[in-house]
């Protein structure tokens, strides 16, 4: 298989856990943000997390560095462009990038002038290139609950022209789900889809949760549900698809080693499963190498990624006319 020339289609992929080491060096120049090197090898070593990160928390430190760059509109504007640029240059030719607004306010900028400085890029992009897409707003649940409207409010203005669904990032916590009914209830009602981290570090609970009481379509991860019954059921009962981060999970200690990584077992069960990359500079991937990463793992043939990557162009949160065109690419 060509894993560079495959088309593919990444639906979980984090804006701050993407930026090019080189970018945050621009950038902290051109800002005249103090950073640790103005070396690439040796920012690339403070963005990328270790192999052995003992959990998600120390995951997230990685976040830091790139944030603190993030908070003008041309810096947002550069960073989307360049990572839909990246992903375009490897044949994805679908991304959903998601992002927390509630951390790119550190200079001021309001949430909609930093909703739209990511969306102009991203549509600078798919000017350039064959590759369309559309941006998730990340919840950031570690931070104070009292503008999650705020930021609901800005981004429904964007609704289907470049932003096209909710999520709660960061920390998994058990039983997180039941203080942001009224959050995901409100985005809802504006018309956001929802999807949600759960399952990750977490237990399936969360999963279960996530789909009953926050109405999830999709689950960042979802591992755990492999030791919790009724979530799995619920999983299958309500078609929702999990979003895989092969090698994210194996960082975190989601997963003990790939070798034990639940997707393989959950496509062959029948599970909506789908294959993203998290976080490209963090977690040091590409869709190419999370791709061959799970045919060589999980021994998925051709037909096995094409079936992969229908999945991922129908639960993708794309306009009706973009999913057509995505499976075109497969013929
Ligand atoms: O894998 C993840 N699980 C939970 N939260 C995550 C993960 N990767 C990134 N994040 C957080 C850190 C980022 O600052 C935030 C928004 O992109 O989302
Ligand atoms: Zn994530």
């Amino acid at each position: 298989m060509n894993y560079l020339q495959l088309p593919k289609i990444d639906l979980h992929c984090h804006l701050d856990g993407s930026v090019r080491p080189q970018t945050v060096i621009d950038l902290a120049k051109i800002q005249g943000v103090s950073i640790p090197s103005h070396n690439v090898d040796d920012i690339k070593a403070l963005m990328v997390a270790p192999e052995s990160c003992p959990n998600l928390d120390e995951y997230l430190t990685r976040f830091a560095l790139p944030v603190s760059v993030m908070q003008t509109e041309s810096a947002l504007e550069r960073i989307s462009f360049e990572l839909f640029e990246d992903a375009a240059l490897e044949n994805v030719k679908y991304l959903e990038v998601r992002f927390g607004p509630q951390l790119h306010r550190k200079q001021g900028l309001n949430f909609e002038q930093i909703i739209a400085s990511v969306v102009k890029g991203m549509r600078r992009a798919e000017a350039l290139y064959d590759i369309k897409g559309n941006y998730i707003l990340s919840i950031i649940k570690v931070l104070p609950k009292d503008d999650i409207n705020e930021v609901i409010d800005a981004g429904a203005k964007f609704l289907d022209k470049g932003v096209v669904a909710f999520d709660l990032a960061a920390s998994e916590e058990p039983g997180f789900c039941h203080e942001y009914i009224p959050y995901a209830k409100y985005a809802l009602d504006k018309g956001y889809r929802i999807t949600i981290h759960a399952g990750e570090q977490g237990v399936g609970q969360n999963v279960y949760d996530a789909i009953s009481l926050l109405g999830a379509e999709r689950i960042g991860h979802g591992i755990h549900i492999n030791n919790h019954k009724d979530a799995y059921e619920l999983v299958r009962a309500e078609a929702v698809a999990l979003e895989a981060c092969p090698s994210s999970n194996v960082q975190t200690k989601a997963v003990e080693s790939i070798e034990s990584h639940p997707l393989g077992e959950f496509y062959r069960d029948g599970l909506l499963v789908t294959i993203n990359t998290d976080n490209r500079t963090v977690s040091d991937t590409t869709m190419t190498k999370e791709l061959q990463l799970a045919v060589e793992k999980f021994n998925l043939s051709e037909q096995d990624y094409f079936k992969i990557y229908k999945i991922s162009a129908e639960n993708s949160f794309a306009s009706n006319e973009v999913k057509q065109s995505l499976l075109k690419y497969i013929g």
